[in-house]
Order: C-alpha cells, then structure tokens, then sequence
C-alpha cells in the first residue's frame, strides 16, 4: 500500500472519532486525533468538551510510553492551532513531544491560526503532510468553517413530509413521521446551536422545540412573530431554554428569554442571521413551516436540507418545499425515508 493510502485510512479513523465531539465543543471545531507507532495506532484522542483539552492533547494524554512519540506520526483533522486560547497551543505540545511526522487533514479557517500551526511546525523542522482526506475534514467542520468563511451561522433545513409531498395544516398540528425518526430529529438538534420556526407553526404546534428524547445540549430557540401573537403560555415562553422571540414591537429581557425588536420592513432573515453570527451561534436548524423554510431557499440562504419522508398519503395540505442540489444520503428509518441534500451554489 501507497504512504498516501496508509495516511488516507488512519486519517479516516481520526475523522470517525471526531465526531464524538459533535455539539459538545462549540465555539471550537470538533477534531479528532490518532498517534501511529510502527504502523499501528497507539493513542487517540477528540476535542472535548468546551474549556477542555484539544485532540492532540488528548492523544498524547492516552500513551503511557511517551517515549514513544518521537518516533510516532501524529494524525489530526485539522491543523494544530497555534494560538493561546482557553487551553494552550497543540503545535507547541507537538514540537515539545518531538514527533517524527505530522499528518494534516485541513487548515483552520479561524483567523488566529489560519496556515500558522502548520507554518510553526514547519518551521521547527516537523515533517508536515498536508491535505489528506482534506474535503472529507473540511466537510467535517462545515459548520466553523461557514460560520468563520461567510460570516453567518451553517443552515440546515429541516421538514417531514407525506410521500405525496404535505407537510402540514391551516389550523392543526399532524404528526407525519415514526417514533424512530422522532427519536434521531432530536439527536440532530442537539448538534445545532440554534432551532427556528415560524409564526404559524409555533402558533398551531405549541411547539417545545427541546432534545428530550436524546441526551445533550438544547439548541437557541428562535421564533418569528411580528406582532407578539403567541401567547404566552405557550412552551416557547416556559422559559425552561433560552428563547428569542424577533418582533417588530418590544425589547425586552428576562432570564432565558429576550424579546427583540427588528424592522420588518426590511427582510429580516439577514439580521436574524446577523445576530446569531454577532453572538457566536455556528448553526442554525429550520425546523418550519413550509413558508418559513422557503424564504430561507428564496434567499439561497441554506446549507443542506434534510427531509424526512413518510409513506402517508394526504392529497391536500400545506405543500412542502422543493430544494435542489446534491443528495449526499439517503437512508430508511422503519418505514419514513430520510434524505440528505447539500446545496451545490454555497459550495
Ligand atoms: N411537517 C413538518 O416538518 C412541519 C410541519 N409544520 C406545519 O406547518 C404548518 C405551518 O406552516 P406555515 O403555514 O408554512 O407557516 P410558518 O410556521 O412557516 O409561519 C409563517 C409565518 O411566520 C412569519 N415569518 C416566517 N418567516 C418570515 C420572514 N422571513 N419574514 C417575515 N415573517 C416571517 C410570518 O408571519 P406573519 O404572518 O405574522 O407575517 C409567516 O406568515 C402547521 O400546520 C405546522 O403543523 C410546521 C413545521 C414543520
Ligand atoms: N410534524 C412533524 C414535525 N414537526 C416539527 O416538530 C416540531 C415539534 O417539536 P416538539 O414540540 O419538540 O416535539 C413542530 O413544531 C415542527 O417544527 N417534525 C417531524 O420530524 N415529523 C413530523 O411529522
Ligand atoms: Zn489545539
């Protein structure tokens, strides 16, 4: 097998268990890390929870034999970073532990580091492969990487439909898809910093927007309701998550829950978008309705789509969008289909 072939399966492996990190390390991006001794894996690591320890750190952290490091090849997603944030920097550890080689995934986006890890371990005379698996570890981060590249949050729009295309009703809420599928739209929130619906769908679904059926961090609830129509003892002013409600009438604040003034004059999914990025908010899920999500595709303000598809028919309904771009999966959850769609024009 080609060196480059070996690099591509262990760099593999360090994308797999980045993913442990997912929604557990924002504002950083989550990495995953590998050390290779003799063409075998003798420590791993991923990025921590938020404050902890960095990949790299956590892999070295893992061999008892440090010894070993100097004739070990260290595997990373994304470029070790270079600056004093709230740990220190992970090249520093890695010209300390005197690797023999050092193998890439990406560069880090974020302006602080930006080619600089990789040029400090350049520099220090580390042997440095860069761009292995590199769309894959930048797929991998999409998320920081829009949020530190365009400047607003990644956006993911997300519905349920019937098999003849409905996603719902003018006056009452109709649950579309299984348990199962219930189940894993509640893991996804937990990935994202941010859930937005609109008016009529807070209004007719009374909607908790919350990850209670999975474990992990709620994401921002977001809603969007001109003139304070939802009342108030719905759940989306319980309180019990940190809500904005974005209004063209009051400024308000209390303790998980803010009342902001935008001027609907104007379209207001740019400052929505603006706030979110102002207060470090790298993803956003739109959770509907069918009108909500469709300013959204109108503005070609999205990332990816992710549909889930009963095999319910209703013949009459709210009809549900219509997006194109690039179907990057497409798996079966008892009997609802979900699709996965990456928009090719943002790329
Ligand atoms: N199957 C599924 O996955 C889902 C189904 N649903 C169902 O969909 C239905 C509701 O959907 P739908 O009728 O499309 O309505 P929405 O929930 O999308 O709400 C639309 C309203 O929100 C406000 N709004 C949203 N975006 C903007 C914007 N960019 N600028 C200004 N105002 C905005 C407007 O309020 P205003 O009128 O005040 O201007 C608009 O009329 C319900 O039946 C619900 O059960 C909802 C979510 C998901
Ligand atoms: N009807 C429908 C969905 N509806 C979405 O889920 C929201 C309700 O969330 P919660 O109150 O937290 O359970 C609802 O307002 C709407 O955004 N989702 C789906 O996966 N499948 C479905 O069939
Ligand atoms: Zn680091």
């Amino acid at each position: 097998m080609s060196q480059n072939n070996i690099d591509e399966q262990f760099m593999a492996r360090c994308i797999q268990i980045a993913q442990n990190g997912l929604g557990s390390t924002y504002p950083n991006p989550f990495v995953g890390s590998i050390i290779v001794h003799n063409g075998k894996i003798i420590g791993e690591g991923f990025t921590s929870k938020y404050g902890g320890p960095h990949a790299e750190v956590n892999a070295v952290n893992s061999i008892k034999n440090q010894s070993l490091l100097s004739e070990s090849t260290l595997y990373v997603t994304l470029e070790p970073c270079s600056h004093y944030g709230k740990t220190p920097p992970c090249c520093d550890l890695v010209i300390a532990k005197n690797f023999k080689r050092v193998v890439i995934g990406t560069l880090d986006p974020f302006a602080e580091v930006n080619g600089q890890g990789y040029l400090k371990l350049l520099e220090n005379g580390v042997d440095v492969t860069l761009g292995v698996l590199e769309q894959e570890c930048i797929d991998l981060n999409r998320r920081f990487i829009t949020f530190h590249q365009q400047k607003r949050p990644y956006i993911i729009l997300k519905w349920a439909q019937t098999q003849d295309g409905f996603m719902g009703h003018d006056d009452v809420q109709k649950w579309i898809t299984n348990r199962f599928s219930k189940q894993i739209v509640h893991q996804w929130r937990t990935e994202e910093q941010a859930i937005l619906v609109g008016k009529k769908t807070a209004l007719i679904d009374n909607p908790q927007l919350n990850t209670r059926y999975w474990h992990g961090k709620n994401p921002l609830r977001l809603s969007i309701d001109k003139f304070l129509a939802i009342p108030r003892n719905y759940h989306l002013y319980d309180q019990s998550v940190p809500t904005v409600i974005f209004n063209a009438i009051e400024d308000s604040e209390q303790e998980n829950l803010k009342l902001i003034k935008i001027d609907f004059n104007e379209n207001i999914i740019p400052p929505i978008l603006d706030y979110l990025y102002q207060n470090n908010f790298q993803s956003l899920i739109v959770e509907g309705g069918s009108d909500t999500i469709q300013k959204f595709i109108d503005l070609n303000l999205w990332d990816e789509a992710r549909i889930l598809t009963s095999d319910t028919f209703w013949n009459e309904g709210i009809k549900a969008p219509i997006v194109y771009g690039k179907r990057v999966k497409q798996n079966k959850i008892l009997n609802d289909y979900v699709t996965v769609i990456r928009n090719q024009e943002n790329d």
